[in-house]
């Protein structure tokens, strides 16, 4: 009789949900941590980025409250203070996702979890616990939720760049910051060094930031990160880091540039957490580095799974949750929720956010002739400000079908807009049905029923 019906390795985003419902529904499960409760969502991921990115919009919402009449003096900002503040909040959050996975039944082991056979796993030393015994545990199915992490290119001097987790730690706010990747992370941390009075540099291999995302979107980004003062290098790797001082680099790209900064910041992309999970030994397939999984989520070995960034499909906190959830009830309730995959929205939460759900542009006209709707224009709030800052919206439409596609936007609110919207796309609605929905005025959100003429006929590509 093995020890547990269940034994996850990680409570992150995906392990949490997936240990609750199982408990919830009957099984004897037990989790094993090795270093934060919650994983990284809430300790080194969206949270504390979030937290950060409401601290940056200061200097910002201080000179638009001058411009509606506030007489408002903007001192310096102090970053302890708000790292301590922020820490306090994060100590919050990891005790309740703790306490919450204890009152479901779960049993919590603290330390770094390995595979021994495909029924045992052992629980070893781990940063919280550098001390702990190795101990031997049986299973009748196990879960592999153990996450992702940063990399670091391969270049000469890596080592004296930074990666995100040590970004929400920095003892001061850097003066210079250089920021490699053009990605979420690379995007969000520009914004939010540059809110906060760093000077950045922000230097991405391809012409554009934001790969995977609407291409006419990724233009605007580019377009915008100057204006807050970012100084872009598009189409540029890193070659050489030198440390020319403490707290002094000198960054070499491949044009032969140099750029002087105080903190070098990798946000080159994350790949899955499998190293010393013993996967070689019990025959569990790898495939490019992540968990090979079905569509349920399960592994070449019978009793063996792997849900959220481990496999590397979607790498976001609601699908690592609801893939955990599906599995649990799968596995204990027999009638598993579905969720719609192909539809999950996203979000980059830059100074000026952008948001997606659906098909870009390039993608849909792939596969049928399109109809795109765009907009372009200054928000009420920008006119008093006198700031040239303009919301771009975009509806993409199948022209046979008249379905909406696909929806992208940048501009204050995006993210917070497209979670309604991405409950249309879902659904499946027509261009008609948001033509037919009175707007809300006066906001920006309205634009997304007002937008009556096509902008382009795009003909299939595919
Ligand atoms: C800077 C940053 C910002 C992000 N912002 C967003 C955002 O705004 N929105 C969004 O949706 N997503 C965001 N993400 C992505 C999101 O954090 C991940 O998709 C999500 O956390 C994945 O959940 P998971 O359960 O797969 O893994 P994780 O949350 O990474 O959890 C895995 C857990 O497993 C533990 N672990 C690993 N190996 C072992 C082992 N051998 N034994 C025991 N425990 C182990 C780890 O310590 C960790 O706690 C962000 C990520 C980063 C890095
Ligand atoms: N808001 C959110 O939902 C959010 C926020 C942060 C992270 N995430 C998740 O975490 C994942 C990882 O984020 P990320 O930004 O690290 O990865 P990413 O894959 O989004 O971006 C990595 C970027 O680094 C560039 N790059 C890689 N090596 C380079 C090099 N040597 N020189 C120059 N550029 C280089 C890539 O071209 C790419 O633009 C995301 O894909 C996403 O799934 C989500």
């Amino acid at each position: 009789m093995p020890d547990f019906d269940v034994f996850v390795i990680g409570a992150g985003s995906g392990g949490v949900r997936f240990a609750r419902i199982a408990a919830q529904n009957g099984a004897k499960v037990a989790v094993a941590e090795s270093r934060h409760w919650g994983g990284t969502c809430v300790n080194l991921g969206c949270v504390p980025k979030k937290l950060m990115v409401y601290a940056s919009e200061g200097a910002e919402a201080a000179e638009d409250a001058r411009a509606y009449g506030w007489d408002v003096q903007l001192g310096a900002h102090d970053w302890s203070r708000f790292i301590a503040a922020k820490d306090k909040e994060i100590e919050r959050l990891d005790g309740i996702y703790k306490s919450m996975l204890g009152k479901a039944g779960v049993e919590l082991f603290v330390g770094r979890a390995r595979l021994i056979d495909p029924n045992t796993i052992e629980i070893g030393p781990g940063p919280l616990d550098e001390q702990a015994e190795p101990r031997r545990v049986t299973a009748k199915r196990i879960v592999i939720a153990t996450g992702g992490r940063p990399t670091r290119p391969p270049i000469e001097g890596a080592e004296h760049a930074i990666i995100s987790d040590e970004a929400f730690h920095l003892k001061d706010r850097p003066e210079r910051i250089c920021i490699i990747g053009g990605g979420y992370i690379g995007i969000e941390f520009a914004g939010i060094f540059a809110g906060l009075g760093s000077k950045v540099d922000l230097v991405f291999r391809q012409d554009l930031p934001l790969r995977g995302f609407d291409r006419e979107l990724r233009e605007k980004l580019h377009e915008a990160l100057p204006h807050h003062g970012i100084a872009v290098h598009a189409g540029q790797s890193p070659e050489r880091i030198e440390k020319l001082g403490e707290g002094h680099y000198r960054v070499s790209l491949g044009n032969g540039e140099t750029i002087e900064t105080d903190c070098v910041f990798f946000a080159t992309g994350r790949k899955p957490n499998i190293d010393g999970l013993g996967l070689d030994g019990v025959g569990v397939a790898v495939k490019d580095g992540a968990i090979a999984v079905d569509d349920q989520s399960a592994t070449n070995l019978e009793n063996i799974y792997a849900i959220g960034d481990v496999t590397d499909r979607i790498n976001l906190t609601p699908v690592a949750i609801a893939e955990g959830h599906i599995l649990a009830e799968a596995l204990y309730t027999g009638h598993a929720r579905s969720w719609s995959f192909e539809t999950t929205p996203k979000a980059v939460f830059f100074s000026e956010p952008l948001a997606s759900v659906g098909l870009t542009e390039e993608e849909a006209a792939e596969k049928a002739d399109i109809e795109v709707f765009t907009a372009s224009f200054r928000p009420l709030r920008q006119t008093l400000i006198g700031r040239e800052r303009k919301a771009f919206m975009k509806l993409v439409v199948e022209r046979e079908s008249q379905k909406v596609v696909g929806a992208h936007m940048m501009g204050d609110a995006s993210a917070e807009m497209m979670q309604g919207i991405a409950i249309a796309i879902t659904a499946g609605l027509k261009k008609i049905d948001f033509d037919r929905t009175i707007g809300i005025h006066p906001t920006t959100a309205e634009e997304f029923v007002t937008m009556r003429s096509p902008t382009r006929q795009v003909a299939r590509k595919g």
